[in-house]
């Protein structure tokens, strides 16, 4: 028997519950919100899509119970505010720093063997908070960012190249913020194409600044951050976990050493299985790339500062 929390039935937990389920990926899943009545809603409905798709999960809804979270074998972590136009995500940790605390105890609690993914930002730093009040191993804890980015930068490549977006390749590595995302373009294929020989280099620079600003132009457009995408990149980090997919996925983890730094989390390809980060992938980096690597992590460790009064 396999169980999944989520962690706020919003945007990003409603939509990412929906992937799981309809995705058959758990036998359970559960989904929670302190919102009165808004997780139950959820349920109900994305569960009267059950005879549709042929979901054989079961979901249950609750408002801040997480007697119901007992036994689950990963938790995601959705709760907290989204930024709104304008915004950027590091203003969100006064927050969030004390949502995610609080969340994290509650499901320890019920869930002492859980993986953790962290979607709430400022997402390596929510992640980093984890690591320092929870007391988990740094396997156990998964910042979801890079998943979404890679993503997103592979959708842009494949517009740029007029492509099916399943057949280019690609990683975002790095800090998940407007600025500190690093495209990895030299990297990046279409069919094992390395992307330079198809596209020139100002377009291949555009495809880079759009995934950086990925999120801000989506908030921009919406009036609150996006939700699709990042509802089911966490549900892909899920299942890399959960099925034990051994799947390489760029996500913020506990660097001790790799890539040159220490003591922050910070996006960096991951070996996901069955025990979460089961290996920090060594992708060998170019001068510029270090060096955009070093800046990021930089400014990571700054929004990390801000943690001083939750740890
Ligand atoms: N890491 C990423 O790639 C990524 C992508 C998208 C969004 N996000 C972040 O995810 C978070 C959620 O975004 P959203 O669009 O779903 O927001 P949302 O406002 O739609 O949903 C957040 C939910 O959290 C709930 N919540 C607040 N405090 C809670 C608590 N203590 N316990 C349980 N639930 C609680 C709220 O009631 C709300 O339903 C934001 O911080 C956003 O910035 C991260
Ligand atoms: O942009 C945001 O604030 C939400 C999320 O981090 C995203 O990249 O969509």
């Amino acid at each position: 028997m396999s169980k999944v929390t989520v962690v706020g039935a919003g945007n990003v937990g409603a939509t990412c519950a929906n992937v799981l389920v309809a995705n058959n990926v758990a036998d359970e899943v559960v989904l929670i919100d302190i919102k009165e009545g808004l997780a139950e809603g959820k349920t109900m409905d994305i569960m009267q899509t059950a005879n549709l798709l042929n979901i054989n999960t079961r979901m249950t809804g609750v408002t801040n119970d997480y007697s119901k979270t007992e036994g689950s074998d990963v938790v995601v972590i959705t709760s907290g505010i989204p930024r709104k136009p304008g915004m950027t995500r590091e203003e969100l940790i006064g927050v969030n720093a004390g949502i995610v605390k609080s969340v994290t105890d509650n499901v320890l609690k019920h869930s002492p063997n859980a993986i953790i993914i962290c979607v709430s930002n400022p997402m390596d730093t929510m992640t980093y908070l984890i690591h320092k009040t929870s007391g988990l191993p740094k396997n156990r804890i998964i910042g979801m960012g890079g998943a979404l980015d890679s993503s997103r930068f592979k959708y842009f490549l494949s517009v740029a190249l007029n492509a099916n977006p399943n057949e280019v390749d690609g990683m975002v590595i790095g800090g998940h913020g407007d600025t500190t995302m690093i495209p990895l373009t030299r990297y990046a294929t279409y069919r094992g194409i390395p992307v330079s020989e198809l596209l020139d280099k100002a377009t291949l620079d555009k495809v880079a600044a759009d995934t950086m600003v990925g999120g801000a132009t989506l908030t921009g457009l919406l009036g609150t951050s996006a939700w699709y995408a990042p509802g089911a990149a966490s549900a892909a980090v899920v299942a890399a976990v959960l099925h034990d997919q051994k799947r390489v996925i760029p996500c913020s983890a506990l660097v001790e050493g790799e890539y040159g730094e220490n003591d922050i989390c910070i996006g960096v390809p991951c070996l996901l299985g069955r025990n979460g980060i089961e290996k920090i992938v060594d992708v060998k980096l170019n001068d510029a790339e270090k060096e955009l690597f070093a800046k990021s992590a930089a400014a990571v460790r700054n929004t990390n500062g801000a943690l001083a009064s939750s740890l």
